[in-house]
């Protein structure tokens, strides 16, 4: 029995078309319009075609895109005051500062320079530990697109093993925090943990992102388990998650694919907290199940 490929692409567009349909209603209700700005610097071609992406679906949705590209030697003050211009403009709820900057800036500085309400990214030190105190937070949107999934897949979280591969301030942590609020017995690990195979041979749920093509073997599982790869490395071969998908689909009940799994629905729920933003601005209640 192979396993059943989880459709990210799909699921994706699914959420987008309730966004679509809850930001007319926005619109209707109160005349408002989500608006989200995405600031590249820079010209790496691979963030290139992913912001345009972006602004394509923002505009999709219904919602403003407001673009905004700086050299690759913009100076860090430059950025801040970018930054401060987005936080006082009342159009713009949501602001993404695409990631990574060039090496002279200070990262840390210009993601916490964003206001907390805006940070749509749920990368400030603010919405992180909202998060991880279990206070309403900015929820970083891999994770919630993640969460999404395996709560379609799986139903109630609830006394599931999960074991999360890596330990990033965007992925990992916030993911285990977001599993232990859905009741899940979580373990994080990482590139010290003492024989890997043997930790996630007990979970139930596998978060793959540690950013290392096809890592995860299938003789890894337990039969059964649920699957989910943030792995997006670019190799010789093409496109490859952090699981080996081949040897997984043996094995596990479901895996995403990589493309076609996780991705879409990053930028979904980045559509998704752009309009969570934009209610919270507006003293007007959460929209329905997009906060995760
Ligand atoms: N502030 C910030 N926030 C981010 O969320 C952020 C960032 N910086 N920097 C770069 C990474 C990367 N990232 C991806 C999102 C979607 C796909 C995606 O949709 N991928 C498609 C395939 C795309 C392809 O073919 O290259 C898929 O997996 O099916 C990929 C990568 C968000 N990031």
């Amino acid at each position: 029995m192979t396993a059943t490929r989880i459709d990210g692409k799909a699921h994706a567009a699914r959420l987008r078309a309730r966004i679509a349909e809850q930001v007319a209603e926005l619109k209707q209700a109160h005349d408002l319009v989500p608006g989200l700005a995405v600031v590249l610097v820079g010209e790496d071609p691979a963030s290139q075609v992913y912001v345009a992406s972006k602004g394509k679906q923002t505009v999709e949705a219904g919602m403003k895109s407001f673009e905004h590209r700086l050299p690759a030697d913009a100076t860090q003050a430059e950025l801040l005051a970018l930054i401060g211009r987005l936080n006082a403009d009342a159009e713009v709820h949501g602001i993404l500062v695409q990631l990574p900057l060039p090496g002279h800036i200070n990262e840390s500085e210009v993601i916490n320079a964003i206001a907390v309400k805006k940070d749509v990214d749920g990368f400030t030190v603010a919405n992180s530990g909202r998060l991880a105190t279990g206070q309403r937070a900015m929820v970083p949107c891999t994770p919630l697109g993640c969460l999404m999934l395996l709560r379609d897949q799986m139903g109630d979280l609830s006394g599931k093993e999960a074991v999360v591969i890596g330990r990033s301030n965007i992925v990992g942590k916030p993911m285990a925090s977001l599993l232990l609020g859905d009741n899940a017995t979580v373990t994080v690990a990482h590139s010290r943990t003492k024989d890997l195979p043997e930790v996630v041979r007990r979970a139930d749920i596998v978060v793959a992102a540690v950013g290392r093509p096809e890592m995860v073997k299938g003789d890894w599982l337990k039969p059964g388990a649920v699957v989910i790869d943030v792995g997006i490395n670019r190799t010789e071969a093409g496109l490859v998650g952090d699981v080996d998908y081949a040897s997984a689909v043996e094995i596990a009940a479901a895996v995403t694919p990589v493309p076609g799994g996780v991705g879409p629905m990053t930028i979904a729920c980045l559509l998704a907290n752009t309009l969570t933003a934009c209610c919270r601005a507006n003293d007007l209640p959460d929209p329905a199940g997009l906060t995760g």
